[in-house]
């Protein structure tokens, strides 16, 4: 188990008895904002979930789920899933990522750590590869932080330097990518005038190139690898502001799913494969996207697709992504320290745990929910169930995904009463909404709704207690405003798609007849946010939380 030497048990709570079953259930993506045709949670048929909304202020409220209520820099950052989950197992706000690669490259610090000088050992001789998310997003990684790490580089000894490019299009306006490639092509024609020889190499849309996770499907890692690596991709282009211009114009493309491209010279050999003796940093902060490639980078022993060349490099992430693999050995900033969770408190308190989503969410209730640790922490206390997630497919194909087959494992298990806590992710908000089809979101909202009715009508059966909340907003707002909250308009005059997360907060809701006559929510923490959901449910669990863990969202009053 993690976190030695803690003492795990936890303090009865003085009026709420223990041994409840009690369903957490994320709805990923699904804010609160004003009702208009662009809000498609408000457009969706939604009777369970506005049912419970009828429940405010006492059984119903909202939480903040973005900015500083997650440990992200600013308020304007939008919430995300990595965060999000964090702080809703964590019970505490951390200094995320983001703000710990901000710190470090402010202070310099990144440049003295054991990390930077590993790769450093490299640049004598070999090339520094950069390869990660190229936008300013905020969730994965930051353009800007990009920028400072070239310059930083190059003047601490990378004389070569090749970047590999995601492009976005999923935290930034699709189309976005085209200004972010020439940005960035500014800035290496600026390092090439000081003398250092820095190009792009390779690239290609994160959807499909590079940025799978949990495993859903190697055939995107393989793509990366073949690009980034060997140099080989259907697309030989000489320049990368031209092969995304040019791709895109393909049909059904967008930044998401571009497919790999590779920089080739004037005799049409890539400028950049990766090869022994080279230095390799994966620049994103956020750890789900990057723990396949980092396998692929850092294992001798790997048999998930052919790399055809395994290059001994040097290689380092800007983050370690996981924290129980210890993945990848090298990184340049550390991660947050997230500790003691409420999972593993529950667990080592005898609280018998199930979590469950479809593969795409997987990780964010077992992972992210525990602190970036993969793994159970005791496999005799919890079951982790994945349901495969259909792969190779944008989901607004398939907007209802797995909502139902995961609201029947979740049923199972309340029925089983095997299980005091019931944990699911409904993803469909979050996915479909990233796809920019309104059409196909709002078939999504409904999917999921009717995948918590599900769960709710087996809380009821069992006499448990339900906890329905949400990680951040997505499909709420699927439009881009301005200021006073407009639609804004391109230059052709449409509206212009919001396929990211939002600022908004989001929904949480108590009942279900094991709620305690009396619990309601405290009216005395009203900038509550995901953070203070942990405690709270360690209350509905009969235990009081750590006292260092955010104050709890609820008080028992008596009747
Ligand atoms: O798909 C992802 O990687 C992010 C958006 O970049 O979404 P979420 O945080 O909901 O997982
Ligand atoms: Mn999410
Ligand atoms: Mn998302």
């Amino acid at each position: 188990m993690g976190s030695p030497g803690v003492s795990w048990k936890l303090a009865d709570h003085p009026k709420l008895p223990k041994d409840k079953i009690v369903a957490m259930v994320v709805l990923d993506g699904w804010g609160e904002a004003n009702p208009d045709q662009y809000n498609c949670i408000y457009v969706a048929d939604t009777p369970t979930m506005d049912s419970l909304k009828l429940g405010a202020p006492e059984k119903w409220r909202l939480v903040r789920a973005h900015g500083t209520a997650v440990g992200l820099p600013t308020e304007d950052d939008m919430g995300n899933s990595e965060v999000g989950h964090n702080a809703l197992g964590a019970g505490r706000i951390f200094a995320q990522g983001a703000k710990l690669v901000d710190s470090a490259l402010a202070s310099g610090k990144i440049y003295e750590g054991e990390g930077f000088e590993y790769i450093k050992e490299s640049f004598e001789i070999g090339t520094l590869h950069l390869i990660g998310l190229l936008s300013d997003g905020g969730v994965h990684s930051r353009l800007d932080q990009l920028q400072l790490l070239l310059k930083g580089a190059s003047e601490h000894g990378a004389k070569r330097i090749r970047v590999h490019i995601l492009t976005d299009g999923r935290d930034v306006l699709d189309g976005s990518s085209v200004g972010f490639v020439e940005t960035l092509e500014n800035d290496l024609a600026k390092l090439r005038e000081k003398g250092v020889d820095a190009q792009i190499a390779s690239g290609g849309g994160r959807m499909h190139v590079t940025m799978d996770r949990y495993e859903n499907d190697w055939d995107v890692v393989k793509r990366g690898w073949d690009a980034h690596v060997l140099g080989e991709a259907p697309y030989k282009v000489r320049n990368a502001v031209e092969a995304v211009k040019k791709l895109r114009q393909e049909p059904n493309a967008s930044d998401q799913y571009l497919p790999p491209f590779v920089i080739v010279d004037e005799n049409g050999k890539p400028v950049g494969p990766i090869v022994d003796g080279d230095a390799v940093v994966t620049f994103n902060f956020r750890a789900d996207r990057m723990v396949m490639i980092a396998k692929a980078l850092e294992y001798e022993d790997f048999d998930k697709f052919d790399r055809v060349r395994f290059p001994k490099i040097r290689y380092a992430g800007m983050l370690q992504y996981d924290g129980e693999l210890k993945l990848p050995s090298q990184y340049l900033v550390s991660p947050p320290e997230i500790d003691r969770t409420s999972g593993e408190y529950l667990v080592h308190n005898g609280v018998h745990t199930f979590a469950c989503s479809e593969t795409v969410k997987f990780g964010h209730v077992t992972f992210f929910w525990n602190g970036n640790r993969s793994g159970y922490f005791d496999p005799q206390m919890e079951e982790y169930v994945e349901i495969p997630s259909d792969s190779g497919i944008t989901f607004n194909v398939q907007p209802k995904m797995k909502a139902v087959e995961i609201a029947e494992k979740a049923r199972d298990a309340i029925l089983s009463r095997k299980f005091q806590q019931v944990r699911v992710n409904l993803p469909n908000g979050d996915m479909v909404g990233h796809t920019g089809d309104i059409e196909a979101t709002v078939v999504a909202c409904k999917a999921a709704d009717d995948a918590v009715k599900l769960i709710l009508d087996a809380i009821e059966q069992v006499g448990g207690i339900y906890v329905v909340t949400a990680d951040h907003g997505n499909a709420e707002d699927m439009v881009k405003r301005n200021k006073s909250g407009k639609p804004l308009l391109d230059k052709k005059g449409q509206i212009q798609i919001l396929t990211s997360h939002t600022l908004q907060p989001v929904p949480i809701a108590i009942g279900g007849p094991g709620l305690a006559p009396g619990v309601r929510f405290r009216n005395d923490v009203p900038d509550g946010g995901l953070a203070n959901v942990a405690a709270t449910v360690m209350n509905l669990h009969g235990f009081e939380a750590p006292s260092d863990y955010e104050p709890t969202l609820i008080e028992v009053v008596d009747n």
